[in-house]
């Protein structure tokens, strides 16, 4: 069985530092595998992802020292089937409000008696064509579901999400929790950042790893000084687009030069 390494330190509670692949291209996500990242979010929830270029980046993270995370639109069990049989292992799921939603999206990774997964593996890359024998017995426990609380809902409903077991992590999305308490666009509002560090300290208080993503190195620290474990800290496309920026700034007033407001 392929060990997701990803798994294995989460559960340790090792730091992992991890960078979000928005550009949806498998050249990219080597170049971001080589960097030396902890982890790499495919994300098909804001990148233009489909499934072939899901598993494209998966192949080509594959051959690098980091480890994918794939972030469905959302979650839903016929994308968490097709993800886990194109050899996702950890799934990162957008916008989970309550414990029944937990309990559902853990049933949707896990293979019958303990959840309702589809068989179909041994004709997909997972089971890499059937070549790994014990793939259906082995499969549920290198399976890593993250769910993302970043509602009032979510964070209402933190404890009994966090008591679901098959949840592996909590992660925080800044970004929508800012918007929906009435702070779009404004992740640093001191309310905000209190709801955020209230909940890293609540998730670890339910004994369950905490992440999240902001691309302010200060807020970060400050993260992970809390305790936090896993800890997205930038994005390629406003990488790109502030590298560019730079490149061309010495030469062109019309340089562009986007805020880093990490939305
Ligand atoms: O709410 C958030 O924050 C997230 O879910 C991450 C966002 O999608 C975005 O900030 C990614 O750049």
């Amino acid at each position: 069985m392929i060990e997701n390494v990803f798994k294995r330190k989460l559960l340790a509670r090792e730091r992992q530092i991890g960078l979000w692949l928005a550009m949806a291209d498998a050249y990219a996500a080597s170049i971001a595998g080589q960097a030396g990242f902890d982890w790499l979010v495919i994300d098909a929830e804001h990148g233009p992802n489909d499934l072939r270029s899901i598993l494209a980046q998966l192949q080509s993270i594959e051959s690098t020292p980091s480890m994918p995370v794939v972030r469905p639109p959302q979650g839903e069990g016929w994308m968490i089937k097709q993800l886990l049989d194109i050899g996702a292992q950890t799934l990162l799921i957008p916008m989970v409000e309550n414990a029944e939603q937990a309990r559902q999206l853990v049933a949707a990774c896990r293979y019958p008696p303990r959840g309702r997964r589809g068989m179909g593996a041994g004709i997909a890359r997972a089971s890499r064509f059937n070549t790994i024998p014990d793939y259906v017995d082995a499969a549920d426990d290198q399976i890593c579901l993250l769910v993302q609380i970043e509602s009032r809902q979510g964070l209402d409903n933190l404890e009994a999400i966090a008591a679901i077991e098959g949840v592996d992590g909590l992660f925080i999305g800044p970004a929508d929790l800012a918007a929906d308490m009435g702070h779009t666009g404004n992740m640093h509002h001191s309310a905000v950042q209190a709801a955020v560090e209230s909940a890293i300290g609540r998730i670890q208080a339910c004994g369950k790893p905490a992440g999240i993503l902001t691309f302010d190195v200060d807020l970060n620290r400050r993260y992970l000084e809390l305790g936090a474990t896993f800890v997205a800290v930038g994005a390629d496309v406003p990488i790109f687009t502030a590298a560019l920026g730079d490149l061309l700034a010495p030469y062109s007033a019309s340089a562009t030069r986007p805020p880093s407001r990490g939305y």
